[in-house]
């Protein structure tokens, strides 16, 4: 089971998420009380070993911006959340990183089908912690494919069971209030997620 845990911020977070055995770490570099600046992400994916996924979070910008943002910050992977179009994926191509759709389980739900490496399946808000029917996409995405949505440490084996995803995602749900994640709480979701 491929476990990201997204959102992170505090060096001793990564550390955590890390010697639990996250395999990718999410930093936001868009809208968010989660956000960093390229500089603090590029600090943060440092610390990251090279086994790990180290991906930068974006909604909506320019490609032109998430290109400057993401080889600033050093990190080997874009995830790029609502409605992006083919067009922009396609302009990413070139940085030879690993590319990320997220997406709510109304999009089309064929992984590759924007030409990215991996697809996360999404609540409507994301970053939100909002459950939703996780087994109303069971059978519906292939390959490498993540469920992202309201997980948390109780949750995560029951969505898992539902939905059957390639990996799970996770932000919301290791935190102890909006933005401040918990090293209990991401060592106790990647646990559950592996159970
Ligand atoms: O975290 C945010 O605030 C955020 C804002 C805008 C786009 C994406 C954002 N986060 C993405 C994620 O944290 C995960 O990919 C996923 O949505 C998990 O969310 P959660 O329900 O909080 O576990």
């Amino acid at each position: 089971m491929f476990v990201k845990i997204c959102g992170l911020s505090e060096p001793e977070h990564v550390e955590a998420a890390v010697e639990a055995g996250a395999d990718a770490i999410g930093f936001v570099m868009t809208r968010s009380p989660r956000r960093v600046s390229p500089a603090r992400a590029a600090e943060l994916a440092a610390q990251v070993p090279a086994h790990v996924l180290t991906v930068g979070v974006f909604m909506g910008e320019p490609v032109e911006e998430v290109r400057q943002a993401a080889t600033a910050a050093g990190v080997r992977a874009v995830q790029l959340h609502g409605r992006h179009p083919h067009a922009d994926f396609t302009a990413l191509k070139d940085l030879g990183l690993t590319l990320v759709r997220a997406v709510p389980a109304d999009a089309d739900l064929r992984t590759g089908a924007f030409d990215e490496d991996l697809l996360i399946v999404d609540a409507p808000r994301a970053g939100a912690g909002e459950p939703w029917d996780w087994a109303a996409v069971r059978g519906g995405p292939s390959g490498h494919w993540l469920l992202a949505g309201g997980l948390d440490p109780g949750n995560v084996r029951q969505a898992i069971a539902a939905a059957q995803p390639w990996g799970v995602d996770v932000s919301s749900g290791v935190e102890v209030s909006r933005g401040v994640k918990d090293s209990a709480l991401i060592r106790a979701f990647l646990q559950a997620a592996r159970a």
